[in-house]
């Protein structure tokens, strides 16, 4: 775990835990003891200190973190290396995150490879660098970098990290052999002054207002969140006690976030986020055994709001799009729509100008399907219509060639329908983007019965080259994030007409912590796709949907969205939805009584008493429909584990991470409870389906004990 070993008079402690050195107790002890080592060895004269591999270290093992502590304490790990008469160097390549930072900040000097990173990720986590991080930070650089540093946890690249003080040197070539260089050049040198406990904190006389601006900034930008605040007060005490005082402080914080439910969220999601992408099919294939097509090329149909966004998305990352569209007015719209979002990066100076001007060369308008014929991916973005989908598909089945990758940016259509239009359905796979497609960091990947597993590894790769985060799921009606979303949409409708309005409805669930309340997503979203899906559903079943309908497929329907939609308030970009807007396109959401008038006038309609619907009832019934389905979504095998649900939840609907996600979130209400409010609303609501139990939840409901999260998949086949 740590290999020991010297040239000539310096020792060499190289961390060796793949695949990120993270600081294992074996780590911790190999540290502990070759330090002890080095520092006995009278032929010893400087220490050096690195990693093997991939990375210097990613900090404490996260995985160690529910157990109870074993081994060395990182902080007494650090003392040591501070408290040696010799020289260590910290010798940093790839990433120093956590507490491997922490350990290179005990030691005297750290020089560092160009492209390596450092930072303290632990906000992210739920926690604080707690082996003296927030103690020692400050001490090396100024405390308004390190408060920003800790309460973010960005990484800082070493350039910037050199700037700012942490580093002392920038080495180029064999970072071994410059580090032996430098470890000799220290050598014999009083190590008194390098020792960071010692130095006081830099930029302590602006304490207030750097600790005021900070913190106005976190409650701004991580609302909800508790350890960015706690870092912050952790770092203001290292300018305010002592610094022994200071880590007794930092000390009693760090086990306050640690035993907190958050930091148990933030957990369950890091480990989830990763796991998502160990994507399995039923047949056995996999991330592991299947091999991507190679893409070179790529090809984008429909040049409206969401193929904007996918272009871009591809553009960005060097992708040749060849755009397509039915005719020249809105392809010329769409490519100066394209241009537009380039220029507002520019603007924002998150890209050059002539990163923009090679991603605009990278584009090939035609309104000539034909030029598709050699593109190793293609990626149609139309509306919603089964048919105008369908007549796509048959198209490209004939022009592309043989090993392209198609692709539906289909939300609910179910990919069979749409490949069933070709003659090579193991092609066909659905990417659903999310809108704004060239922002949302969800990547909704889906196969049907047919979908190849090279198709599928193709698209989870092309969904890491341009910064998703993909999921992959089985085809159904929905998919998996529609499909539990689709609830929330109908259970807020239905609160309306019994008396909710759609500012109290968003209150609730913003103070629960989601970034946008239901109706405001559905204004941000479009009112119109809402009702396309309804009424193309409704189509294919011989149904129409008037103002008259009260059941549609047995099942209470509300018009409401119905009526809106007809008065032409389609949501922000027509400035007004459920909310009226400053103007189209706006995003200041304001109360309007035309929409509070309708409302009233259709629950008298429908002849409803209107009465006050209480936080819990409003909370829970925009909620447990959705984790309700999310569980049929589980039996169904539609998605492959409840991690899968939560990681689309938090990129494709702003679920605060901090809880976990719907699925987690159930599991610390307890399913029990959940099981029997979601009996409550379906003895209530019979006419809803959505309130019928699913089987899964009411096994786990009762089993004897909570069931972990980790085993909810084994209770899916049992016949309990
Ligand atoms: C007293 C307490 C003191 C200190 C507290 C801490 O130090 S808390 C830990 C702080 N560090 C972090 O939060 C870093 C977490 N890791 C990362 O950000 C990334 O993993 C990293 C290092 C940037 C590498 O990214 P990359 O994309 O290259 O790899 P990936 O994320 O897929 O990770 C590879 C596998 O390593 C596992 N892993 C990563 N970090 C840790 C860790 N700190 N502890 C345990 N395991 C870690 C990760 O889960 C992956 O495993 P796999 O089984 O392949 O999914």
């Amino acid at each position: 775990m740590v290999d020991y070993r010297t040239q000539g008079q310096i020792a060499i402690l190289e961390v060796n835990n793949p695949p990120v050195n993270a600081l294992s107790i074996h780590v911790r002890k190999g540290l502990d003891d070759g330090i002890s080592r080095a520092v006995r060895d009278p032929s010893v004269k400087a220490v050096i200190v690195i990693g093997k591999g991939r990375t210097f270290s990613s900090g404490a093992d996260i995985k160690e973190f529910n157990k109870p502590q074993e081994g060395p304490r990182l902080t007494m790990v650090g003392k040591k290396l501070e408290e040696s008469d010799k020289p260590v160097v910290a010798a940093i390549h790839g990433t120093c995150l956590g507490g491997g930072l922490e350990i290179a900040l005990f030691c005297h000097y750290r020089i560092a490879v160009k492209s390596a990173r450092v930072g303290f990720p632990e906000v992210l986590l739920g926690i604080l660098p707690g082996a003296a991080g927030t103690q020692r930070l400050p001490r090396v650089t100024d405390v308004a970098v390190a408060m920003e540093m800790i309460s973010t946890g960005k990484h800082v690249p070493a350039p910037k990290a050199l700037e700012y003080g942490i580093l002392d040197k920038i080495v180029q070539g064999d970072l071994l052999e410059e580090a032996v260089k430098f470890a000799k050049s220290v050598m014999g040198k009083p190590v008194q002054p390098c020792r960071l406990s010692d130095q006081p904190v830099k930029g302590a006389d602006r304490l207030v207002q750097v600790f005021d601006a900070a913190m106005r900034q976190v409650k701004q930008r991580q609302r909800g969140f508790m350890a960015p605040v706690v870092c912050l007060k952790a770092v203001r005490s290292a300018a305010e006690l002592p610094y022994n005082e200071g880590l007794l402080r930092e000390n009693t914080l760090f086990t306050e976030l640690m035993s907190s439910s958050q930091c148990a969220a933030l957990r369950y999601a890091f480990f989830a986020e990763r796991a998502a992408q160990r994507w399995q099919l039923p047949s056995g294939a996999s991330a592991a055994n299947t091999k991507p097509v190679p893409v070179k090329s790529t090809g984008v149909i429909g040049a409206g709001t969401m193929g904007q966004g996918i272009a871009i998305c591809l553009l960005r990352v060097d992708y040749p799009v060849i755009l397509v569209e039915q005719n020249q007015k809105l392809l010329d719209k769409g490519v100066e729509m394209i241009q537009l979002a380039f220029k507002d990066a520019v603007r924002r100076k998150l890209m050059t100008e002539d990163a923009m001007r090679h991603c605009m060369s990278n584009i090939s308008p035609t309104v000539d399907m034909q030029q598709l014929a050699n593109v190793d991916l293609v990626i149609e973005a139309v509306y919603e219509n089964v048919a105008l989908k369908q007549d796509i598909f048959r198209k490209l089945d004939v022009i592309c060639k043989p090993s392209a990758v198609l692709c539906t940016n289909t939300s609910t259509i179910s990919i069979d329908i749409i490949a069933s239009a070709t003659k090579r359905p193991g092609s066909v796979v659905g990417t659903h983007f999310f809108a704004p497609a060239h922002i949302m960091r969800l990547l909704e990947n889906v196969y049907s019965k047919d979908t190849s597993a090279q198709a599928v590894a193709t698209v989870m790769d092309l969904g890491k080259k341009i910064g998703k985060v993909s999921v992959l799921v089985k085809t159904c009606h929905g998919f998996v994030a529609n499909r539990m979303f689709h609830h929330q949409g109908q259970e807020a409708a239905l609160m309306l007409e019994e008396g909710a309005l759609p500012e109290h409805i968003d209150k609730v669930m913003e103070d629960f912590g989601m970034s946008i309340g239901p109706m405001k997503v559905s204004d941000l979203s479009g009112v119109d796709i809402g009702w396309r899906i309804r009424h193309e559903v409704a189509k294919m079943e011989g149904v129409e949907l008037t103002s008259q309908t009260r059941f549609f497929r047995g099942e209470r329907y509300c018009t409401l969205p119905d009526k809106l939609y007809e008065l032409g308030r389609l949501g922000r970009k027509t400035g007004k939805g459920w909310y009226r807007y400053e103007k189209p396109g706006g995003r200041v959401a304001m109360v309007d009584d035309e929409v509070t008038n309708l409302i009233k006038k259709h629950s008298a309609e429908m002849g409803i008493e209107r009465r006050g619907i209480s936080t819990q009832e409003i909370q829970e019934r925009i909620l447990y429909p959705a984790i309700n389905e999310g569980f049929r979504i589980l039996e169904e095998g539609v998605a492959a584990k409840p991690e899968d649900i939560d990681v689309i939840w938090w990129y494709g609907f702003s679920f605060p991470r901090y809880m976990g996600g719907p699925m987690f979130h159930a599991s610390q209400v307890g399913l029990s409870k959940v099981y029997e409010r979601i009996c409550y609303y379906h003895q209530n609501f019979p006419y809803s389906s959505h309130w019928v139990p699913s089987d899964l939840l009411r096994k786990l409901a009762s089993a004897p004990s909570p069931v972990p999260i980790s085993q909810w998949m084994s209770y899916s086949q049992s016949k309990l």
